[in-house]
């Protein structure tokens, strides 16, 4: 290939043939599904989707990529490769009122950022599930439970918008060139739990940045430092929740009960 590699893009292209079958079968049938792949590559899982999918949108970042895969997808009019930065891409629109899924072996360095878009647009209800590779630290803590080491505000935030499963880990072997990590594949459905537990999104993201804000805090202390008043603290604390929990002990359906009981605006 005479692509030359670009680092900074988080360049890793998937080389394991089982590898990439495995994740694009993670999304199941796709014959009646539209699917936005993020960071193709040179195909590795463009090629799959193509024989499968009712329609591929392609969003790659790099010029010469685009290129390659505009050409090679020349006379398959169902894959559309658009040369754009996934953050600034307007996912909503490409969905074109269709709920569509996600799939990307993901650039590293924006794990956290395409989450966010991808968490967005799953307000607007145009997201079914996303089979998504990145960093194998990354995916343990999106995916971990409360209670465990490795939960935070990256896994609360996420398990209020999309149901986690971790499905494989792959070693740096399966690429070229290789990365400096493992790599695991998660697979999110979405499934938005705000309306349900009773708090609205822009508020309680808000609040779950306050409560996890410093983990060798309590959540107490966390809340008083990002400014709730310790008297509203003391008066509306729910009985359930100890006054001395850590925010990473707390359930969703816990630090919603805190949340509607402190009645925290933004
Ligand atoms: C880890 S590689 C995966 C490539 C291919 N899907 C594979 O599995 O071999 C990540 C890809 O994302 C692309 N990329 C990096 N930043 C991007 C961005 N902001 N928007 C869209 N694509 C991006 C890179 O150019 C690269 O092709």
């Amino acid at each position: 290939m005479s692509q030359i590699r670009k680092p900074k893009l988080g360049q890793n292209f998937l080389v394991d043939d089982h590898a990439r079958h495995a994740i694009a079968d993670a999304l199941g049938d796709l014959s009646q599904r539209t699917v936005i792949e993020i960071g193709p590559g040179h195909g590795a899982i463009t090629d799959i989707l193509a024989l499968r999918a009712k329609r591929v949108i392609a969003l790659e970042l790099d010029r010469s990529l685009a290129a390659e895969l505009t050409f090679r997808f020349r006379e398959q009019p169902h894959v559309q490769i658009v040369e754009t930065d996934v953050l600034k891409a307007d996912l909503v629109a490409l969905a074109a009122d269709e709920t569509v899924d996600v799939i990307g072996n993901l650039p590293y360095y924006i794990t956290s950022d395409i989450l966010l878009k991808l968490f967005a647009a799953a307000t607007q209800g145009v997201l079914g599930r996303a089979v998504l590779m990145m960093q194998r630290e990354v995916a343990e803590r999106v995916s971990a439970p409360p209670g465990i080491r490795d939960y935070g505000l990256l896994s609360a935030t996420t398990q209020m918008y999309a149901e986690v499963d971790n499905l494989f880990t792959l070693p740096p072997t399966a690429f070229n060139p290789p990365p400096d990590v493992y790599s695991t594949v998660l697979r999110l459905h979405f499934a938005p739990r705000f309306a349900e537990l009773g708090v609205d999104a822009a508020g309680f993201d808000a609040f779950l940045k306050k409560c996890f804000a410093q983990k060798r805090k309590t959540l107490s202390n966390n809340l008083r430092f990002a400014g709730v008043v310790p008297e509203t603290i003391a008066s509306n604390w729910p009985p359930q929740i100890a006054p001395q929990a850590r925010a990473e002990q707390l359930s969703l359906e816990d630090l919603a009960a805190l949340y509607r009981a402190l009645r925290i605006e933004g």
